[in-house]
């Protein structure tokens, strides 16, 4: 196993060092190691993303496991949890251990595979959660993310089953019968262009109801994409309540505004929807304040047909793995440690993911990223390693260039290319 003397390195933004990369671990023993200029990039702990779709099995055409793998690993990270909503659906032992297995064999992430909560997501009927926890993916979170987990008796039972193994349920918050024909966020925006709303409060209600709920029971509430300012305010009374509860954000809801859908161009089409531009306000400072935990890219790869159609029938959903970081970069500029928190060490530490998320110190698993924060980049959709290229970031310039990735000291990324 080759090692690495990263040169110069910043590690979290401190000042400049040299870290030794040995046996898959940060190590002090001195020794031959292939040398890499590092002067003036800064390592960060590798990335975990706690909402991805992959898209395998069912959709190989739109991303399979590999493909989104490779997206991940260029854009920092070394973790990525995969959501439910596959062809079948992740919802038995079964399935949960295939998609484990891919990602083992395509060895450029830890997949960790996110079992449904209810059968076929359909919200009728609790998954064998127990079943997949105990498989040998080793399932600890469950989501049945693009539906709600509406029926409030399912909801507890859920609660209630995975606290005997402090397992997570995390929420795609949208009260159905409030959505209904929903094409965009209900607000002056769609009222101009005719479109039917998604309202704001189908998004507070539900997790208003959850964190009730997760009181109640005493069991852990991760909530999926927050994205209004009064779902932060919900979240901030029930932490400071004590509630047991998580949330994350997407880089696309901390900088786009529903002003996007004037353009009828389906790449602004997400579910939940792009907000106003005060909602982004808010989320950056949920972010900034911890109310919000992490961000995760809700990466969601979609085939040019289901993409690239009118508004109304295309599917909602955009890239994210690749771009995430530079997005954020742009929003909080160089707060390296306030990045390595939201972006590794808080989703680890709240999946209970060993060996991710941890400092830089000797011992340590050599899961990291090193940055170049002062290269700039055009985002070329045909440059994506993802299969999809639904990104809504075409042609823009953003910040920080990932030069590379290692996962327990192998490189996954190498020059800003993959190694595999
Ligand atoms: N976030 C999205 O816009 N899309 C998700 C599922 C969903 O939440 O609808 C997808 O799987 O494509």
């Amino acid at each position: 196993m080759t090692s690495y003397l990263l040169r110069g390195v910043s590690v979290v933004g401190a000042a400049p060092t040299d870290l030794l990369i040995r046996d898959g671990l940060i190590s002090t023993e001195e020794g031959p190691a292939e040398v890499i200029d590092a002067a003036g990039l800064v390592a960060l702990p590798g990335l975990v993303d706690l909402h991805t779709h992959l898209r395998e099995p069912g959709r190989e055409d739109a991303e399979t496991v590999e493909t989104g793998s490779r997206a991940a690993a260029l854009g920092g990270y070394t973790a990525v949890f995969a959501m439910a909503n596959t062809s079948p659906v992740a919802d038995t032992a079964g399935v949960v251990e295939q998609v484990w297995r891919l990602g083992r064999e395509a060895g450029l992430v830890d997949v960790q595979p996110i079992g449904a909560v209810t059968v076929g997501l359909a919200g009728k009927q609790l998954a064998e959660l127990g079943a997949m926890a105990t498989s040998a993916a080793g399932v600890r979170i469950f989501s049945d993310d693009g539906h709600c987990v509406a029926d409030p008796r399912l909801m507890r039972r859920a609660l209630e089953y995975v606290k005997a193994f402090d397992g997570i349920i995390a929420q795609h918050a949208e009260e159905p019968r409030l959505t209904e024909g929903a094409q965009m966020h209900e607000g002056e925006v769609s009222t101009r262009l005719g479109l039917t709303g998604w309202p704001a409060v189908a998004e507070e209600a539900i997790i208003a109801r959850d964190v009730l709920l997760a009181e109640h029971v005493g069991s852990r509430l991760h909530v999926c994409h927050v994205s209004t300012a009064g779902s932060v305010e919900v979240l901030r009374q029930a932490k400071a309540r004590g509630v047991r509860v998580t949330a994350e954000v997407t880089p696309h809801h901390l900088l786009l505004t529903d002003e996007l859908a004037a353009s009828y161009d389906p790449v602004y089409k997400v579910n939940p929807p792009l907000r106003t531009q005060s909602d982004v306000l808010a989320l950056r400072e949920a972010l900034i304040e911890g109310v919000i935990d992490i961000v995760a890219t809700d990466h969601a790869p979609h085939a040019v047909e289901d993409k690239e159609c009118e508004w109304a029938y295309a599917r909602p959903g955009m890239v994210g793995l690749e771009t995430a970081l530079p997005i954020v970069l742009s929003i909080l500029g160089e707060q390296w440690d306030l990045i390595a928190e939201r972006m590794s060490r808080a989703p680890a530490r709240i999946a209970g993911l060993d060996g991710h998320g941890t400092d830089l110190a000797a011992g340590a698993p050599a899961n990291l990223t090193l940055v170049d924060p002062s290269a700039r980049r055009v985002v070329d959709p045909a440059e994506l390693a993802s299969r999809s290229r639904n990104t809504p970031y075409a042609g823009t310039t953003l910040p920080g260039r990932i030069v590379a990735t290692f996962l327990r000291g192998e490189p996954t990324v190498l020059d800003g290319k993959a190694v595999k």
